[in-house]
């Protein structure tokens, strides 16, 4: 069980930095102690140079300390940047972990959605702020000490001047407290626009959408998408930016102003010799300081307000996408047995972005050890289906029922344990073979494993590639299979997983007749001698003839089931989708190859 929470991810991502963070603390005490040595040290010497007297010997002496002072500042600057940057490396990278750590999923429901996308897109591009914050928090109490600093030099001199600045700077600290939410509200309005952007350059430019824009001439087509967008995008940013701009511009123009008053001041002091010019210019030089001192808190009270923002963010987007790690489940029920029975009643299902239910009052009953076929036309609700069954989507309580449990009420991970899946958008990992099968460090364990599945299902490796070889064509060395090939690794990684239920979801699509003919007969006839469960969506209909049962669906409902042999003599849905395929076959014998059927109107050529 995972508790998220911003605090939490600060802690973990602080942890190893602590040295680092005393020595930049200790640098930056080291700096303001010289910072406020120079102003002293920057009266005496003007008052050096303007005395009647001049003491050369002392004037250099002054220079040298000065310049060493300078030198010192230099380095321990430089070594402070250097430390900050190696801190928010190391942190970005625990970072990293932790964003990747955070999707800790129970279904896919509401992560198969655009608005996922956009949250997720957003939350990425803030959540890297934390780093920042850690060293915004140093910087910032750095900068509050030179400001205290400063402000107590110059009460020495004459002690209102702090108020007065502090007065005119104030109005551009709270302005950029308003600029750091004005960036946020950005970043989340333009998350959906930034997606789009990258999506039509990602086509433009990755390897493998080439061969379409080739074929297609498409590339123009993209371009203006693309163009459009990133015109759009630009138009955005541009305001966005331009917004920021009035608003500096209108805080700084109070800034000179102020100064101009304290000069006024300054000058009238020094006029009436109530003060040297030593101390002018000390005072001016602090009183600068001062200032840049101030605008440097509001932005760093700006990015701190921005951080805030950031970890309300996030707390809502783990609510609304995983509530289950803010909450153990209140029965959490441990599927320990295998799956014996999966019963469906009245199940009805609908996506968080469709108006209709895309399943409509299902009635299922699966025994251990069957082997199930679900058919019928495109969109009918096939997948879905076989996706509800194997628990990766929500579904309401009562609707379904596995060993007697309704399903919400399973623990997750038990759950899980007993499923697998092939689906039709498998991942191809570019990782070695072996490891596209076992997803996991290889061990002595896993390679006997692996080689008992190679033993009992040879037709699944390719002969000519190693273990070892790695897959695709992403990194030098690697060997891209076809696709027929990719789809068998996919089926050996899931009959390696060797679960109770075997969702094969147009697992055999790419593969030829003959082979797949052969894989499924084994994997059919391999799982019912061990009473495992096998589903498989397919389009293929003589390999329906090996299943215990045959769903037809139609429109998300049950158009029919049976046996073969039962669907076949009662002639309905199922016999004319076997007869199609059946007579094509005979057309195909015969030779004949006319193109059967009219072209619809609407797409006819005119
Ligand atoms: N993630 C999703 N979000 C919203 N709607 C979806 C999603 N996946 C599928 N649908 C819709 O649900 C309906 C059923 O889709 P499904 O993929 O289950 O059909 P199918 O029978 O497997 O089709 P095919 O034979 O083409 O693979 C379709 O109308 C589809 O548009």
């Amino acid at each position: 069980m995972v508790f998220m929470n911003l605090n939490s991810i600060i802690r973990r991502v602080l942890s190893g930095s602590y040295w680092t963070i005393a020595i930049l603390s200790l640098l930056s005490v080291i700096l303001i102690g010289t910072a406020a040595y120079t102003i002293k040290l920057t009266e005496q010497f003007f008052d050096a140079f303007t005395n009647s007297h001049n003491n050369y010997k002392f004037i250099v002496q002054l220079i040298v300390i000065m310049l060493l002072l300078k030198l010192t500042q230099l380095c321990m600057e430089q070594f402070r940047q250097y430390l900050e940057q190696k801190m928010t490396i190391q942190m970005n990278r625990l970072l990293e972990y932790q964003l990747i750590d955070l999707i800790h999923l129970k279904t896919v429901t509401k992560l198969e959605t655009p608005q996922y996308q956009n949250d997720f897109n957003f939350l990425r591009s803030t959540f890297f702020s934390i780093s920042n914050l850690i060293i915004t928090f140093i910087q910032f109490a750095h900068q509050i000490i030179l400001f205290l600093t400063y402000s107590i030099i110059l009460i020495n001199y004459i002690w209102y001047l702090p108020i007065i600045v502090t007065l005119y700077c104030l109005p551009h600290f709270l302005n950029e407290i308003k600029i750091s939410k004005l960036n946020h509200s950005y970043t989340e309005n333009t998350s959906q626009l930034s997606r789009e952007k990258l999506m039509l350059f990602e086509t433009l430019v990755r390897p493998l959408a080439q061969k379409e824009l080739l074929i297609f001439q498409s590339k123009s087509f993209f371009l203006r998408k693309w163009d459009n967008i990133s015109l759009k995008s630009i138009k955005w940013e541009i305001n966005h930016q331009k917004k920021i701009y009035m608003k500096r511009l209108l805080f700084a123009i109070i800034e000179p102003l102020g100064f101009v008053v304290i000069q006024i001041l300054l000058v009238r002091s020094v006029i009436a010799a109530e003060l040297t010019i030593g101390q002018y210019i000390a005072i001016t030089t602090a009183v600068a300081m001062l200032q840049s001192t101030l605008f440097a808190i509001g932005q760093y009270f700006g990015r701190v307000k921005q951080t805030y923002l950031t970890s309300l963010q996030l707390q809502q987007f783990i609510t609304k996408y995983f509530p289950s790690t803010f909450t153990l489940h209140a029965h959490d029920i441990k599927l320990a047995s295998p799956i014996e029975e999966i019963v469906i009643k009245d199940l009805t299902f609908q996506y968080p972005t469709t108006d209709k239910s895309v399943i409509k009052n299902i009635n299922l009953n699966i025994k251990a050890g069957n082997c199930i076929a679900i058919v019928g036309e495109n969109g009918s609700g096939k997948s879905t289906l076989g996706k509800i069954l194997i628990g990766l989507y929500d579904v309401t309580p009562g609707a379904l029922y596995i060993n007697n449990t309704d399903i919400n009420d399973i623990n997750h991970l038990s759950l899980i344990h007993q499923m697998t899946m092939v689906s039709q958008d498998f991942v191809r990992y570019p990782i070695s073979l072996e490891e596209n099968v076992i997803l996991d460090s290889p061990s002595k364990e896993s390679e006997k494993k692996l080689i008992e599945l190679s033993e009992k299902y040879p037709e699944l490796f390719p002969d000519e590639v190693s273990k070892e070889t790695i897959l695709g064509l992403e990194f030098i060395g690697s060997r891209q299979l076809s696709g027929g090939q990719w789809q068998k690794i996919a089926i050996a990684r899931a009959l390696y997983k060797d679960s109770p239920l075997l969702l094969l979801d147009e697992a055999t699509s790419a593969l030829d007749p003959e082979t797949e003919q052969s894989i499924m007969n084994s994997v059919i006839r391999n799982r019912k001698w061990n009473r495992q469960t096998t589903l498989f969506i397919t389009h293929r209909m003589p390999i329906c003839q090996m299943a215990d049962q045959i769903i037809v669906l139609h429109n998300g409902e049950i158009a029919e089931i049976g046996t073969h042999q039962e669907l076949i003599l009662a002639e309905g849905r199922y016999y004319r989708m076997f007869m199609t395929t059946h007579e094509n076959n005979e057309v195909n014998t015969n030779g004949d190859n006319q193109l059967q059927g009219t072209v619809p109107t609407q797409y006819a050529a005119r």
